[in-house]
């Protein structure tokens, strides 16, 4: 059986065993599980090359998959929802299953992968394999097509930094929660900019634009009312919507808000090098090349204040030799080529 690497994705001249033809196994399912919302792709056990798109035939939505957030039960009920929505949408059975790879928040522990890994086989036929990650591995493998090396670095509502070297070690930084000081995501940066809002209003801190950017926003009158506004509901996706606001009055030259983003790009580039370096993805003298993934809206560009290049800026002082990716796939993709991937090396 002949199998050649084109790029970094696997060409097959033949199928997997139990894979494409004959009625058989043939799908893969990959599912990036958010805090906000949670996604699954079917992809179909053919052959495809590195200068084509992923072949996917299904795809569903749901909403948090994150058993910190909405508890072990409501996790699980989401996460079967949106694998038989996206089964149901190829026209497939279960049965048709070959694996699955579960990216999900809130994966940071053996016996969190070791629980899912125990209900998914309660789901699926005895055959299926199963690979249960942080989400974070999966936004790696969207950026470099299935392949785990270099870091990605994720930063929406929350944020994490994450890495692999070529021969497997792993590590991360951030990601702990906003209580456990992830500065540089949005509900860190929106969550900051509401305090310097209270500090002016109280005369603790300097007078700033936020104050009336962020009433305007919410269609408050009085920062008091900012007090009712996060006890009614201080989930971090709402609070997080406020990125924005603070982007437009740093870009305007408000030094509250400015301060604000320059702190938030420290704190990410920080968890980055944090990686890099424990993982000595920068080679010894600190020039080697390795790809940073970067993924989430609060990295995505905006007119003149930029947070992601900013990061990018800032990590490529000491490491010259980053090499900025930004996935054409989505997470939810990048999981489904992390189990192509795994296959193949079982196979061989
Ligand atoms: N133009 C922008 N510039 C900076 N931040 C933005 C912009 N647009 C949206 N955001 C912020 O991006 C964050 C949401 O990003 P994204 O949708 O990537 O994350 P999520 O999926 O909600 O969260 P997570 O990745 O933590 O599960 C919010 O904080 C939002 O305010």
């Amino acid at each position: 059986m002949k199998r050649e690497r084109k790029g970094e994705i696997w060409d097959f001249e033949h199928e997997l065993p139990g894979g494409s033809g004959g009625g058989g196994q043939r799908l893969i399912l990959g599912l990036d599980g958010g805090t906000t919302k949670t996604i699954c792709v079917c992809m179909p056990i053919i052959p495809f090359t590195a200068n084509h798109s992923p072949p996917v035939y299904a795809r569903a939505v749901a909403g948090c998959s994150n058993h910190n957030s909405v508890g072990e039960t409501a996790a699980r009920e989401t996460l079967e929802q949106v694998m038989a929505e996206a089964l149901s949408k190829s026209g497939c059975s279960r049965a048709a299953v070959r694996a699955v790879c579960l990216a999900v928040a809130g994966v940071n522990h053996p016996t969190d992968q070791q629980r899912i890994l125990d209900w998914l086989s309660d789901i699926f036929p005895n055959d299926v394999e199963y690979y249960v990650e942080n989400d974070a591995v999966a936004a790696l493998a969207s950026g470099t097509m299935g392949k785990l090396h270099g870091c990605v670095l994720i930063a929406g509502t929350g944020t994490i930094a994450y890495g692999y070297t070529e021969d497997g070690r792993e590590a991360r930084a951030s990601g702990a929660g906003p209580i456990l000081g992830d500065w540089g995501s949005g509900y860190g940066i929106a969550a900051k900019a509401l305090t310097s809002v209270i500090r002016a209003y109280d005369g603790r801190g300097p007078e700033t634009m936020l104050t009336c950017s962020i009433l305007h926003e919410l269609q408050l009158s009085s920062p008091d009312e900012l007090i009712g506004w996060t006890y009614a509901d201080p989930s971090w996706a709402r609070i997080a919507t406020l990125v924005p606001v603070v982007v437009s009055c740093a870009e305007v030259g408000d030094q509250v808000a400015n301060d604000i983003l320059l702190h938030a790009v420290q704190e990410l580039a920080s968890s980055v090098k944090a990686v890099v370096h424990r993982l000595g993805l920068c080679g010894k003298d600190g020039k080697d090349s390795f790809p940073l993934v970067m993924v989430g809206n609060v990295l995505e560009a905006n007119k003149r204040w930029d947070i992601g290049k900013e990061v990018i800026r800032c990590i490529s002082k000491d490491f010259p030799g980053t090499r900025l990716v930004r996935p054409k796939v989505e997470p939810a993709v990048g999981a489904a080529l992390l189990a192509w991937n795994y296959l193949i090396e079982q196979y061989h």
